[in-house]
């Protein structure tokens, strides 16, 4: 650790290394990189930073132990899981101060996410059992159908930053699970907490090889290295929709499977009928959970114009109540963004915003320093077509956009190109209904403002990916169907 301040935050058994076949090794040739606080733009930490040769060790690994794991009895997988997910609970708090220190949100988010991504293990644990197949009779007789679910065996699982331990077990816990051994690259901004993840469940008694992390400051080299060896069977991305749209070009070159789990524009609708006191509350979290760094967070507030004005004001009283400061203090509710270049993005939108006509409803303060802040703002009577409802923000910028009838709300909802989440907000049980059918999206919450749940389908439609994680589909994308046929 290089100074103080990674000594206080880092558990003394979290590893700086790569994991490899159940050990812990430098990347070839030394290489190191390192790991920076966005409260104070330092690095506190120093890790491995692998490369190809690296990731096709890892490969070697994870390919030797599949067919073993494969073939373990399914209770045992998921007692592996269940065991990871008790020892996570028992370390909730410094897997919880390693997220703050690497990604930089609240502490007390940051505890969430441990207790969500916990969960992914838990449910995942209870799915490995449940993997059945099927029996019929073939319609015009004389002969069985028969199908079995096979694990697609060596998985490469890619993570975003910002969630970076909560979709790290939605992806293992599925891949596990089904009998898949998995090459896991994190983000090079968040290793530390996987690594501390490993860990604990190498103690809750996974062999080795079945899962390996490989960390790297250059992913491409490392990506290329094993989507181009066939012994790689599936790939699962997490992140930003460009370069999810490169590796699924990528991976068609090998006719490689792949799951997709891209960036969103959530629509958040304020109907005229809504109970405005809870779509503001509901709205600090669509809006603010995660820094505002998350996939689901609400980008665009379209709210009837008759109700724009209260909307806007009690999302205000909100905002005025946040303290922004360092995750890791118990005060703070909103934490510094990922890094200089967020910042200087977000706020390109918002002056891109306001030059087009917005006004600005509410802009907080942050601290003097060098961290990665950027001031809670709440934008009104932004244009629809204004960037800043286009693009997905990923940072704590409400914009609002006035409507007036059901039909413009859907147009303008509809027009993205993204379809993750939305969030719409009416006490008429018709209207719900006929909305929530007509959003382009994998996911609505009605008269709610968060989603995420382990026992949930999470995913995207358009170019917000394709594949489920969660739920009982989210093992679905870790196995083939084998059809036998049977005399009879
Ligand atoms: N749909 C979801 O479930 C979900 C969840 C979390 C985040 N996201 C999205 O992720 C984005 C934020 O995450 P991010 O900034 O880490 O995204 P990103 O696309 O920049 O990076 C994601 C991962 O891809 C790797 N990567 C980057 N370039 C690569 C390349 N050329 N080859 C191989 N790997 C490469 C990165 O190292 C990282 O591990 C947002 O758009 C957010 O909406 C989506
Ligand atoms: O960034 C995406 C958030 C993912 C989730 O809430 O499961």
């Amino acid at each position: 650790m290089s100074n103080e301040t990674g000594d206080r935050l880092v558990p003394p058994d979290t590893p700086t290394d790569l994991f490899i076949g159940g050990q812990w090794r430098p990347a070839a040739g030394g290489r190191q990189m390192p790991v920076f606080d966005p409260a104070t733009a330092q690095p506190f930490a120093t890790v491995a930073d692998g490369s190809d040769v690296d990731a096709l060790a890892a490969l070697d690994a994870a390919a030797a132990a599949q067919r073993d794991w494969a073939r373990r009895a399914p209770r045992q997988r998921g007692e592996i899981l269940r065991r990871s997910f008790e020892a996570m609970i028992a370390r909730q708090d410094d897997l919880a101060r390693l997220i703050t220190a690497e990604m930089g949100k609240p502490l007390a988010e940051s505890r969430a996410e441990v207790l969500y991504a916990a969960e992914f293990l838990r449910w995942f644990s209870e799915e490995a059992v449940r993997l059945d197949g099927r029996w019929s009779v073939a319609p015009e007789g004389g002969s069985r159908l028969v199908t079995m679910l096979q694990p697609v065996g060596p998985c490469y699982l890619i993570l975003p930053w910002n969630v970076p331990l909560a979709m790290a077990t939605r992806k293992i816990g599925p891949a596990l699970a089904a009998g898949c051994t998995a090459v896991v690259k994190p983000a090079a901004q968040t290793p530390l907490s996987l690594n501390l993840l490993a860990v604990l469940m190498t103690a809750a008694g996974l062999p080795p090889g079945v899962l390996n992390i490989v960390a790297t400051s250059d992913p491409a080299p490392v990506t290329d290295a094993l989507m181009g060896d066939p012994r790689l069977r599936k790939m699962s991305f997490t992140g930003s929709t460009p370069v999810g749209r490169e590796l699924a070009r990528q991976a068609a070159g090998n006719l490689l499977r792949f799951s997709m789990e891209l960036g969103g524009n959530a629509p958040f609708i304020v109907f005229e009928d809504a109970d405005i006191g809870q779509a503001a509350r509901e709205a600090m979290t669509a809006k603010l959970r995660n820094n505002g760094e998350a996939c689901t967070a609400a980008n665009r507030f379209l709210v009837h114009r008759s109700v724009a004005g209260d909307f806007a004001e009690a999302l205000r009283t909100r905002f005025a109540d946040l303290v922004v400061g360092p995750g890791l203090r118990p005060d703070v509710t909103l934490g510094p963004l990922i890094n200089r270049q967020a910042v200087a993005r977000i706020d390109a939108l918002v002056r891109d915003a306001v030059a087009g006509g917005a006004s600005l409803l509410y802009r907080g303060k942050v601290p003097d320093g060098d961290g990665h802040y950027y001031p809670p703002t709440i934008l009104g009577d932004v244009p629809p077509d204004a960037r800043i409802v286009t693009e997905e923000i990923f940072g704590p910028v409400a914009p609002i956009v006035s409507f007036d009838t059901e039909d413009e709300v859907l147009a303008i909802a509809n027009r993205s190109a993204v379809g993750l989440a939305s969030y719409v907000f009416t006490r008429d049980l018709d209207r719900a209904l006929r909305v929530s059918e007509a959003l382009e999206v994998g996911m609505v919450g009605l008269n709610r403002g968060i989603l995420s749940n382990p026992a949930a389908p999470f995913g995207g439609v358009k170019a917000s990916g394709y594949g489920r994680e969660g739920g009982a589909e989210g093992i679905a994308e870790y196995v083939e169907v084998k059809y036998l046929a049977l005399s009879a």
